[in-house]
C-alpha cells in the first residue's frame, strides 16, 4: 500500500506546532505496519535542510496563474528518518525561513500544484493522497475536477483536520490560478463567497477525519463557520485520535534532557530536571511547578494565563514556568510578569524545542486551558513525561484525560475562565501535598499507552475501506 503524506510541516524539518509532530510520526509507524508511506512538503530554509544533503529526483516548471515558475523536486540524500520525504523547491516562494508567511496563497498554491504535477509523472502512483489541513486542502478538488490531474481522479484522498480555525480564505480573483476546470463546479471550492481551501477539502476529499472524536462532534457546533459543511458530510467523517511518537518522546532515551529517567527512577529523575530549570529560571524547587507550553493564541486560552497565573501566585506556594510565542499582547503580559514574581515565576517568550522537552520531564504539572483543542499532544507527552495535565473538557483533552474526582489521573475543568484555571491550580496544589497518592499517579501516567501503534492501524483501516 502506497501512502503519500502531504503537508506544510514535518517534524524534525520544519516543525511550527502539532501538525509537524503527526506527520513525522504517523509515516514511521505505518510502515512498520507494512505500508509504503512517503511525506512531501515544502523545501524551507531551515537548520534541517542547511545541515542535510538533497538529491534531485524531477525538474519542470509549474504554471501559477500568468506565471511559470521552475520546480524541484529534491529527497534526502542519506536515510536520515524512517520514510521518505520529498521536497518541492520553490526558490522564489517557498524557500522561506519561515514555515508561514504573509504570501501564504501563493506559496501553498505553487507547492499543491508541483506536488500532483510531479504524482502525475509517477511511474507507480500512490494508491492514497493523505492531505493535511488546509495548506492542502485544494488537493482533493484538483485531483478531481483539474482537467490535467485526470489520471489521478480514481486515487482516493484523504483529508485531515488538525484544525479547523484556520481555512486559508482566498479571494476569488485567485481562481484563474487553480488549473482549469469545468467552470460549473467552482462551488465546490466556495464557502460564504470566498475560495475556502479547507471547505473543498471537506466537500471533495474522500474520507475526513479529524484528529480525535470529540473534536469531530465539536466542529458540528462550532467550526469557525463551517459547522453545517461538517453536518452535511459526516458520513463520510470520523475522528482519530493522534498518537505519540514514543521513540522522540521517551524519558529513558530523551537526548535533550537533564536526567534520563524511567518508571522505577521517576523520583530522582524528575528531581534532576526540576533542579535544572529552576536554577536556570531562578524559581524556588520546593514548590509544585505549573508549566505552559504552547501557542500564545485564543484557540490555547493564552489570554487568560496573565491575569491567572497573577492571582494564583499571590499565595507565593506555587512556582511556574511558561514557554510561548504567539499574540504580542500576551507575550508582553507574561513578561512583565516576571518582575512582579521574582523567584516564583519565570517565562521565556520564543520557540525552543530542546527547552520543552526539560519542561515536560521537569515541571509538576502542566496547564491546558485551550478554548479550542483538536486533539492536543501535550498533555501525552507530559502523561508520559509523569507530569499532571490540568486541561479543560473540549476535544482531544476531554478524549484523554480523566479528573483524579473521577477516578482518574489528571486535573479537569469546564470553562475557559481565569477562574477555572485558578480553582484548577489550587486542585493541583492539594494533590501535591498529598506525597504518597502524587508519586502513585506519576508512575501511573507514565504508563498510559498513546503510541501510534493503534492510531497507524486506524488510518490503514478507514483507507483500505475506501475500496
Ligand atoms: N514555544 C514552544 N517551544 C517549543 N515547543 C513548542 C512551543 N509551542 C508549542 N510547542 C510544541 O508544539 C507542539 C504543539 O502541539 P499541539 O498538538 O498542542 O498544538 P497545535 O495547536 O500546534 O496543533 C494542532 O494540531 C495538532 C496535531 O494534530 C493537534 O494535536 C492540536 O490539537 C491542533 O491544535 C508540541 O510538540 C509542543 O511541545
Amino acid at each position: 500500500m502506497k501512502i503519500i503524506h502531504i503537508s506544510a510541516e514535518c517534524y524534525p524539518i520544519a516543525k511550527v506546532g502539532g501538525l509537524a509532530d503527526v506527520v513525522g510520526a504517523l509515516p514511521k509507524y505505518q510502515n512498520e505496519i507494512g505500508a509504503n508511506s512517503a511525506v512531501i512538503m515544502p523545501f524551507y530554509n531551515t537548520k534541517f535542510t542547511q545541515s542535510h544533503k538533497f538529491t534531485l529526483v524531477y525538474q519542470a516548471n509549474l504554471i501559477l496563474g500568468n506565471q511559470e515558475l521552475n520546480f524541484d523536486i529534491l529527497k534526502i540524500e542519506d536515510a536520515v528518518l524512517e520514510f521518505d520525504v520529498f521536497f518541492v523547491h520553490v526558490e522564489d516562494l517557498l524557500y522561506t525561513e519561515s514555515v508561514y508567511t504573509d504570501n501564504d496563497t501563493n506559496r501553498f498554491l505553487a507547492f499543491q500544484i508541483a506536488a500532483l504535477d510531479w504524482i502525475l509523472t509517477l511511474k507507480k502512483k500512490p494508491d492514497y493522497i493523505h492531505c493535511h489541513d488546509h495548506h492542502t486542502g485544494l488537493i482533493p478538488f484538483m485531483a478531481q475536477e483539474s482537467y490535467k490531474y485526470e489520471s489521478l481522479n480514481k486515487i482516493p484522498v484523504i483529508t485531515t483536520i488538525h484544525n479547523a480555525q484556520y481555512q486559508g480564505w482566498m479571494s476569488y480573483d485567485n481562481l484563474y490560478k487553480i488549473p482549469e476546470f469545468n467552470i460549473e463546479n467552482v462551488g465546490l471550492l466556495m464557502w460564504d463567497g470566498m475560495i475556502n481551501p479547507l471547505a473543498a477539502a471537506i466537500k471533495c476529499a474522500w474520507r475526513v477525519t479529524t484528529v480525535s472524536p470529540s473534536y469531530m462532534e465539536e466542529l458540528k457546533y462550532s467550526a469557525n463557520g463551517l459547522e453545517s459543511l461538517l453536518s452535511h458530510e459526516s458520513s463520510k467523517a470520523v475522528g482519530i485520535l493522534n498518537g505519540i511518537d514514543s521513540a522522540v518522546w521517551n524519558p529513558e532515551t530523551d537526548k535533550f534532557i537533564i536526567k534520563n529517567y524511567k518508571k522505577t527512577t521517576v523520583e530522582s529523575g524528575k528531581k534532576a530536571n526540576k533542579e535544572w530549570l529552576c536554577s536556570q529560571f531562578n524559581l524556588d524547587q520546593s514548590k509544585p511547578l505549573f508549566a505552559f507550553i504552547g501557542r500564545l493564541v485564543g484557540e490555547k486560552g493564552a489570554e487568560l494565563l496573565p491575569h491567572a497565573l497573577d492571582y494564583a501566585l499571590r499565595s507565593k506556594d506555587i512556582a511556574v514556568i511558561v514557554l510561548g510565542s504567539g499574540a504580542k499582547e500576551t507575550e508582553k503580559e507574561l513578561f512583565d510578569l516576571i518582575l512582579k514574581h521574582k523567584g516564583n515565576y519565570n517565562a521565556f517568550i520564543g520557540y525552543d524545542e530542546k527547552l520543552s522537552h526539560i519542561i515536560y520531564a521537569g515541571a509538576d504539572f502542566l496547564l491546558m486551558p485551550s478554548r479550542v483543542e483538536p486533539c492536543g499532544l501535550n498533555q501525552m507527552y507530559s502523561l508520559r513525561y509523569g507530569t499532571v495535565p490540568i486541561v479543560r473538557r473540549i476535544g482531544g483533552l476531554k478524549d484523554t484525560v480523566v479528573d483524579i474526582g473521577d477516578h482518574g489521573f489528571g486535573i479537569c475543568h469546564n470553562e475557559v475562565s481565569e477562574q477555572d484555571i485558578v480553582v484548577a491550580i489550587n486542585r493541583g496544589k492539594e494533590f501535591y501535598t498529598q506525597q504518597k497518592e502524587f508519586k502513585a499517579n506519576r508512575k501511573h501516567i507514565m504508563s498510559i499507552d498513546h503510541s501510534w501503534e493503534v492510531s497507524a492501524k486506524a488510518y490503514i483501516n478507514l483507507y483500505n475501506s475506501i475500496n
